[in-house]
This record gives structure tokens, C-alpha cells and sequence, in this order.
């Protein structure tokens, strides 16, 4: 098992910080952008994603970021009220900055992409300023993502936000989220995420994405090692996720479990690792053993992955439950 103490009695189960964007996913699928004609708008970004998943699976989240004082900005607040989110602590930029926008491209079921704009985006503005010590004492669990450490002031704001959280003993949450067009170079990206996860309890990232991590070590760490590395931090679970080959987590007291996946009509592969940690952090919260939370996470995932969008596609525990009863499962392979 594994030792995760979510204190009871506070007002929020689970703060998300970072990127909140826009995803414009195309209608026209199975070709490339240069062939799409139109885009169907969802709210995006990989915190903003997680923390609506689990508020559809009925955690009582609140979110910590910056949005453009335009209406893609109102857009996305609204949106997040409209799931129960808690908004009050969602700065308005008055800077000019805008919203990130992430085109979606869907050549094939495998074969999916993500074309990034991020230039002057109102996401890495936020700063320590916009963290509150008060909010996140008032919370069970805070959940980071890796890419709002990409640029000042957004990343001095997610590591005030990691010191107030260990403070007042709020479970903390790092989903890695390696995106490079937001970064300059690989050693920069390790560096911050290296600082951030030793700060943190509970780290989800893709093999590859703990590789990059791990670019200054003599050798390339197994799954066992890449855990062990971080249990003499703070960690207490490590995740590895293996895309459809299925996903790996440790715990600090020497147990390992594995999950494979659920047979699904994959429409495109983006929105998986989202929806698989949402779930996954809705199964801590249960307090269930790592693998039904990794099923969990991974029944998500299958959903969410035959779904069009990412956010809009979250499903609800009763949509899980439901899908779980008539899915074909695959062993880890
Ligand atoms: N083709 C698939 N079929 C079924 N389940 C899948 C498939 N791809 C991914 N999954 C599920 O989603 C989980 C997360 O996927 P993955 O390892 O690709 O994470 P990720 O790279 O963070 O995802 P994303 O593409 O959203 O960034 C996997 O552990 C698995 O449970
Ligand atoms: O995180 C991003 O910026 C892209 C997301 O908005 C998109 O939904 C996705 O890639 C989910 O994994």
C-alpha cells in the first residue's frame, strides 16, 4: 500500500495549477491540418483537463492560473464553473497576453499530433502573487504539471505554491506533462522538473518523459530504478505509464503494480494520460489499492480517447462503471 494522508475536513479535495488553453481539435479527421476546413473548440490544458475530470468524477477541485482578458479567457472560466470548479483563484491578465491555442491534428487513430500557439500566453504569467498560501491550506491534494514550469514567472508561482503545500501538508500531485515547444532545451526542462519532483508525493509521467528527466544519470534507468530515485525524496508512488502497452506504479515500501488497458475505438491517442490521472487521483482519494486506481485510470483513458475532445470528453464515475462491465480488457504487454 501506500502512505498518502489526504486531510479530512478541508473545503477542497484537489487545487490544479497551470495551463489553462484552448483546444481547437479538427472535425475533419484522418488527413492532415493542412486539409482540415474547421475546429471544434474545448477548453484545454493538461491541469485544466485533469482537474475537470475529476470534478466529473465528483472530487470538489479549485484551480490556481492565469486566463486573457478577452473571451477566450471568460470562455474557459466559465466553462470551469459550469463543471463545480472552484475559480476564485483564476487570475485575469491585463498585460495583453493571450490564450494558448492547441490545434489538433488527427491523421490517423495513431498517428495524432498537437500544433501548439504559445507565444505571449496569458498561462505563464501567473505569479507568486497569484498563489495564496490560505487556498492551498485549505486543500487536500495539489496537483502540477509539468510545462508551468517552462517560463518565469509561471514556475517561481508553482514552486511557491509546492512550499505552501508541503507546509501545511497538502498531498502533492506532479504529472509531468513534458510538452518541448513550450521549453528551450532539454537541460533546462530536466533541471526544473528535477527540483519540482523532489518536492512531490505522488509523480505520474511516460517512460520517455522520466528519460528526459533523467538525461544526467551515467545510464538509462529501469521502470525500478526511475522509482527508486525518487522514493529517497518524497515520493511515495511513482507511475510510469507505457501508452497502450499499459502503465507501472511503485510505492515507496517496495510493492510494484501493473495495469493494462481496455479494448477501445481509438478516434486519437491525446487526452489518454489526462484522463488516465484524473481517474487514477479519484482512486487515491478512495483510498483503493494502486491497481484498481490504475484501472481505473486506464478505463478513462479508453474513453476518453474515442471521444473527440479531451476536457468535454471526461467521463463520470457511472460512465467508467458502465464501460468497465462490457470492455474487453488487455493484459499488460
Ligand atoms: N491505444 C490505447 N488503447 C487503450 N488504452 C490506451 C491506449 N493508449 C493509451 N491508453 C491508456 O492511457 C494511459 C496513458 O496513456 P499514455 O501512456 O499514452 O500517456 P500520455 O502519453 O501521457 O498520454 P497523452 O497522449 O494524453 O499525452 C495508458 O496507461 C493506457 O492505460
Ligand atoms: O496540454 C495541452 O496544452 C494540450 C491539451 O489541451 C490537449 O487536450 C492534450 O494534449 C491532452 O493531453
Amino acid at each position: 500500500m501506500y502512505n498518502l494522508e489526504f486531510k479530512e475536513g478541508r473545503p477542497l479535495d484537489l487545487i490544479g495549477i497551470g495551463r489553462l488553453c484552448i483546444d481547437l481539435n479538427a472535425d475533419q479527421f484522418n488527413r492532415p491540418m493542412e486539409e482540415t476546413k474547421s475546429f471544434t473548440k474545448y477548453v484545454g490544458g493538461s491541469p485544466a483537463n485533469i482537474t475537470i475530470g475529476a470534478s466529473r468524477l465528483g472530487l470538489k477541485p479549485g484551480f490556481i492560473g492565469k486566463v486573457s482578458d478577452d473571451q477566450m479567457g471568460r470562455f474557459i472560466v466559465d466553462y470551469l464553473k459550469g463543471d463545480n470548479i472552484d475559480t476564485t483563484n483564476i487570475a485575469v491578465d491585463h498585460t495583453g497576453a493571450v490564450t494558448g491555442l492547441a490545434f489538433t491534428e488527427i491523421k490517423s487513430p495513431e498517428d495524432c499530433s498537437i500544433l501548439m500557439y504559445r507565444d505571449n500566453v496569458a498561462d505563464l504569467k501567473l505569479s507568486t502573487d497569484d498563489v495564496s498560501e490560505d487556498y492551498i491550506k485549505n486543500a487536500k491534494a495539489l496537483h502540477i504539471s509539468g510545462t508551468a514550469l517552462a517560463a518565469s514567472p509561471s514556475r517561481e508561482a508553482v514552486f511557491l505554491a509546492l512550499e505552501y503545500a508541503r507546509k501545511h501538508e497538502v498531498v502533492v500531485i506532479f504529472d509531468i506533462d513534458y510538452r518541448p515547444y513550450t521549453w528551450n532545451n532539454d537541460k533546462e526542462t530536466a533541471t526544473y522538473y528535477n527540483l519540482a519532483a523532489e518536492k512531490c508525493d505522488v509523480i505520474i509521467g511516460t517512460r520517455d518523459e522520466f528519460d528526459m528527466m533523467e538525461q544526467f544519470e551515467k545510464e538509462k534507468k529501469s521502470d525500478e530504478e526511475t522509482a527508486s530515485k525518487w522514493f529517497s525524496h518524497n515520493a511515495e508512488i511513482v507511475v510510469i505509464k507505457h501508452g497502450a502497452k499499459g502503465s507501472f506504479a511503485y510505492t515507496k515500501d517496495g510493492n510494484s503494480h501493473t495495469s493494462g488497458t481496455f479494448k477501445t475505438k481509438v478516434l486519437k491517442t491525446f487526452g489518454a494520460g489526462d484522463s488516465y490521472a484524473s481517474a487514477f487521483i479519484y482512486g487515491l482519494f478512495q483510498h483503493w489499492d494502486l491497481s484498481k486506481a490504475m484501472e481505473y485510470g486506464s478505463a478513462s483513458a479508453a474513453i476518453v480517447i474515442s471521444r473527440h475532445s479531451c476536457s468535454d470528453a471526461m467521463p463520470t464515475t457511472k460512465e467508467i462503471d458502465d464501460f468497465k462491465a462490457k470492455a474487453e480488457r488487455q493484459e499488460i504487454s
